[in-house]
């Protein structure tokens, strides 16, 4: 029988209704109490009790360091977490362990646990499913979809279906003969190490007619060491009147990464394209290519971590590193 640890943090799963609305009150134990008998052997451990908004880069690096303390005891991890901040949390553990050697599958639901009509024991029998099946790495498991973490985003705010994997097919969904496997991670194998160094003043900026680029220079006034834009399309910025353009060229200059994402949820940013998007790349824009947002800015917090320079993060995110991003 695997042996499966289920680390509990909170989140609408464990939420009960208060007068003060939703929180989160159930333990782990509750919830599998709730969802009856399943065939593996499970511990629990409650190491956080939070609606996922409140789940911030501290508690990031908590996660993953009791992670990495259990994972060797265990044939895989149910992470049961808040939806809201779900991809973050997936795409940040990608990168704080990469190499797991066990798969780690974090889930959650849309409804409380206790509600009659929740998706949360779906959820949950599905992330212990593929807790107990698929390859090492890092996944979200949803709506009887399992997806690579670092490639998910919540696309919606109250139906089951809440989550997507962005630019590549799920690894796995739930059929009538169980739990098809889709597609391969392609995770490389190897020993863990735990690396949970990041820069957390970084920004993620949204890109909009009229935005003007003297805010980004307030940010890095204020301490700002890396800006992931969402600019439009396939990543062009405007250069007349307000000239993101030469700010971005300026910012990274003053050794200041800036990433070129798109507001565009599906397929990639290429700023060889348009003029647009060359002369931000002649001013040293970096592309996110395909990558999430939530990827993007974890990726550069990260890379930051690691006292990385323009030259270096460049190199960085011209690598695929845990499957977040299509190279060519
Ligand atoms: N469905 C949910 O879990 C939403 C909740 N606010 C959370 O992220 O913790």
């Amino acid at each position: 029988m695997k042996k499966l640890l289920l680390l509990s943090t909170g989140g609408t799963i464990a939420s009960r209704a208060s007068n003060e609305g939703l929180v989160p009150q159930d333990s782990g134990q509750d919830l599998l109490s709730m969802l009856g008998p399943l065939p593996y052997q499970i511990d629990v451990r409650d190491i956080l009790q939070l609606d996922s908004s409140n789940i911030q880069p501290e508690e990031w690096k908590f996660i993953a360091e009791q992670i990495y303390k259990y994972r060797t005891k265990y044939d895989g991890i149910v992470l049961s977490h808040g939806t809201d901040t779900m991809a973050y949390t997936a795409s940040m553990l990608s990168f704080m362990l990469q190499k797991i050697e066990i798969p780690v599958v974090l889930t959650g639901s849309q409804v409380p646990m206790d509600v009659v009509l929740s998706d949360a024991p779906h959820n949950l029998r599905l992330a212990f499913s593929a807790a107990a099946s698929c390859k090492p790495g890092i996944y979200l498991a949803f709506d009887r979809k399992v997806m690579l973490g670092c490639r998910t985003v919540k696309v919606r705010t109250t139906n089951f279906n809440a989550f997507e994997s962005v630019n590549v097919p799920p690894i796995a969904r739930v059929t009538s003969d169980g739990l098809d496997m889709i597609s391969d991670p392609g995770l490389g194998t190897g020993k863990c190490e735990l690396n949970t160094n990041i820069e957390t003043h970084v920004s993620l900026v949204k890109l909009f007619p009229g935005f003007d680029p003297v805010l980004l220079f307030a940010m890095a006034d204020s301490g700002c060491r890396g800006i992931v834009v969402e600019a439009y399309g396939l990543g062009g910025m405007n250069y007349i009147r307000r000239n993101m353009v030469a700010a971005v060229g300026k910012l990274i200059k003053q050794g200041i990464p800036v990433i070129a994402s798109s507001q565009c949820l599906y397929e990639r940013s290429d700023l060889t394209r348009y003029e647009v998007g060359r002369l931000a790349l002649l001013e040293g824009a970096i592309s996110a290519r395909d990558m999430t947002s939530e990827s993007a800015i974890t990726k550069l917090m990260w890379a930051l971590g690691q006292g990385m320079n323009v030259t270096e993060i460049q190199n960085f995110f011209d690598q695929n590193i845990v499957g977040e991003v299509t190279i060519n």
